[in-house]
């Protein structure tokens, strides 16, 4: 079993017709949480939903633990265990709580200690079970959003922007939320634009730039050269902690 367990290799995608993703080479290792960090426009979201079936490339290969999946839409890519956590937060509004986390739920009824799992790390999602999801606030939504990739166990969670938008005290939440799910093993391929999140949570770091991804490494390394986050990022990460 290869440490890598998502690969990307000279991944091209167009968004209608524009040509979006220049050739996307990336490597997500097992067990670890990486992140997708740069500039706004870089291609982030795009690479996630190539990885998803959302946006099919019209070149390179993807492969998840060595088999490929390139050509699968993303009901089949969802199959092979793979979970994304939208920007948006792709929730049912006018569906309650329960109903949201059901229907996110791909064998059969929700796991009970899944779910006292879940409901410890966010117990807003306890208090209003029963209430329709769009009347949560943005914080419980983002929670919500969460909640429903991680009450089935999948082996890639894919994350876009968890942060956005939200609250200090709601984003240190959803941190402790993360890193409970990094603690418990998961492989996660996250777009972060908060440096503190993105330094607390990463091993790794891949930085994109026009399409592709101008720089892979430890994420330590990123977090302790401030020249060498101006040059891949046009400013020190430090400018968004
Ligand atoms: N539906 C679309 N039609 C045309 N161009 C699009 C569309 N969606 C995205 N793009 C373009 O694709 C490029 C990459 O967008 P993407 O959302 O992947 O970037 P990102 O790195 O996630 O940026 P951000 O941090 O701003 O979300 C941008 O130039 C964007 O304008």
């Amino acid at each position: 079993m290869s440490d890598i367990l998502l690969s990307l290799r000279d991944i091209h995608t167009d968004i209608g017709q524009y040509h979006i993703l220049h050739g996307v080479d990336l490597e997500v290792p097992r067990g670890q949480v990486t992140m997708l960090l740069g500039r706004n426009g870089a291609g982030k979201t795009t690479t996630l939903r190539t990885i998803m079936g959302i946006l099919p490339p019209h070149r390179g290969e993807i492969t998840l633990d060595g088999a490929p999946v390139t050509a699968l839409n993303s009901a089949l890519i969802a199959r092979q265990g793979v979970a994304l956590v939208p920007e948006d937060m792709g929730i049912f509004a006018n569906l309650t709580v329960e109903e949201n986390i059901i229907l996110a739920s791909l064998n059969g009824p929700p796991d009970r200690d899944r779910l006292e799992r879940i409901f410890t790390a966010f117990p807003a999602l306890r208090t209003f079970w029963k209430g329709r999801a769009g009347t949560l606030s943005g914080g419980q939504k983002q929670m919500l959003s969460v909640a429903r990739a991680m009450i089935t166990e999948r082996r890639l969670y894919l994350i876009d922007e968890p942060s956005k938008g939200l609250a200090p005290a709601i984003v240190s939440t959803l941190a402790k939320a993360l890193r409970e799910l990094k603690a418990a093993g998961a492989t996660i391929l996250m777009v972060e634009q908060n440096f503190r999140l993105a330094k607390a949570l990463g091993d790794h770091a891949a930085v994109m730039d026009n399409g592709r991804v101008i720089w892979a490494g430890p994420m330590a390394t990123l977090a302790a050269d401030p020249e060498l986050q101006s040059r891949l990022m046009g400013l020190s990460l430090e400018d968004h902690a």
